[in-house]
Parts: C-alpha cells; structure tokens; sequence
C-alpha cells in the first residue's frame, strides 16, 4: 500500500520510535524472505507495530481481538502490551502465513497469551458473546469487511474501550473511490464520525490508522 507520505519522512519515522527487538526484526525478515513483495507488505511497520503496544498498555486491555493476523507482527505488538493475564484471540484464514506467526508466538513467549482461530473473521467475532467485553481490537483483513467487522465489534467493545482500524486511507484513495475495497473503506469512513456510540481520530500514521473509542 503506497505511504502517503514522503517516505525519506516515513524512514526517519520509523528510526524515531522504540526500536524493534530481535524477534521483531527476524519476523520481518523472514516474512520478506519467504513472500513476495506483494504478501510481505500487508506486515504492518515498526511504528505502527510500536504505536498498537502503546495504545494497548494506554487502555489497559486485558481482552483483545486482531481480525488479519498474517505473519504475526501485529499480533506480537498487541499481545505484549497486555496487562498480565491478557488474551489476544487472533483471527485468520490462512494456515500457511499463520504457521509462521506461530513460530514467532513461540519464540516471544507469548504462546499462553495469543488464541488463533482460523476461519473467516465475520463468523468468527459474531460468535462471540454478545457482552461489551472487549478491551482492544485491531483490524486488518480484507477492506470490503470493514463495515460488518465494525458492526461485529462495537456493540462487544466495552466502554472505554479502544479499536484501531488499518488502512482507512487506502493510498488516498477514499477521496476518489475507484474499487469496492475503497469504497467499502470510505463508506465506513463516513459512517465512524455519525456513530454516536463512538469517538474518533483518524491519523496519517503509514496508509492511516482510525482509533474509535466507545464512549462512556
Ligand atoms: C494485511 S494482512 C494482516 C497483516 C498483519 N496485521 C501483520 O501485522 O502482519 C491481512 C490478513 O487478513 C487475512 N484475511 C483476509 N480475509 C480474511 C477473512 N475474511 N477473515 C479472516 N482473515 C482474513 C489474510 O489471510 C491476511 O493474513
């Protein structure tokens, strides 16, 4: 997905945050290693990987939930921001990429604290429980899910609780919607500022980044 902005900016962005740690860095690795480009590059960046930990030690989150897990990097960024105890359910659709997020689970120590659950994410989340018991929850996956991932959440997403929804500028392209991805994302755009169940901010962090925080 093209960065929207200068990436010489976006290099000095990425050497201006906590720096990833040896995991980190070899996940990454191998992900571009193993996948061509156009699959590596879902991995979400390093500072968007440290900006996920962050907000979820911020909210305190002891339950969460990342729809679009792929190799792992994201999954590792919010699982460590738990609070001890925490529980991150993952979910995915692929085998293929997920077993290499496993082998990173491992290795971070974090195999007690990540749950995969592979099956398609909307069936997933609407079997959860119907309580407002999520504390955190990222997602990731396919665009023209984002409408019904959003629906699935916010009524299970606690008060105070935070979501974090990834690509929300798709490369600029919400402003002139060309495929059902764009336009599936920009609708949803819309739809997030009218939602009075919700606060939100959306930040040019990478393809951008909304964070929507259920209120009170
Ligand atoms: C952009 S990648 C996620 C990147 C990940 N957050 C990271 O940091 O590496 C999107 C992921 O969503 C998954 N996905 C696509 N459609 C899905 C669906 N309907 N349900 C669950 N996962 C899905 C893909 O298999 C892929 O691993």
């Amino acid at each position: 997905m093209a960065d929207i902005i200068d990436p010489a900016v976006g290099d000095y962005l990425l050497t201006h945050c906590t720096p990833a740690d040896e995991v980190l860095r070899d996940l990454a690795a191998e992900t571009w290693a193993k996948f061509p480009p156009g699959a590596a590059g879902m991995q979400v960046s390093h500072d968007e990987g440290a900006l996920l930990t962050m907000l979820v030690r911020l909210t305190g989150a002891t339950n969460a939930v990342e729809v679009g897990t792929f190799t792992g990097y994201s999954s590792i960024c919010i699982a460590r921001g738990l609070r001890p105890g925490g529980r991150l359910l993952a979910c995915d659709v692929s085998e293929e990429w997920t077993s290499v997020a496993r082998d990173y689970w491992q290795r971070a120590g974090l195999t007690d604290r990540i749950e995969l659950r592979i099956a398609p994410a909307l069936a997933t989340l609407r079997a959860l429980p119907a309580d407002p018991v999520i504390d955190f929850a990222f997602v990731d996956a396919d665009k023209t899910g984002y409408p019904d991932y959003y629906d699935a959440l916010v009524p299970r997403l606690r008060p105070g609780g935070l979501m974090v929804f990834d690509n929300v500028l798709r490369g600029g392209r919400v402003l002139d919607p060309s495929d059902d991805a764009d336009r599936a994302v920009a609708g949803l755009n819309d739809r997030i500022v009218t939602d009075e169940r919700v606060e939100s901010v959306m930040l040019p962090v990478r393809d951008g980044v909304t964070l929507i925080r259920r209120r009170d």
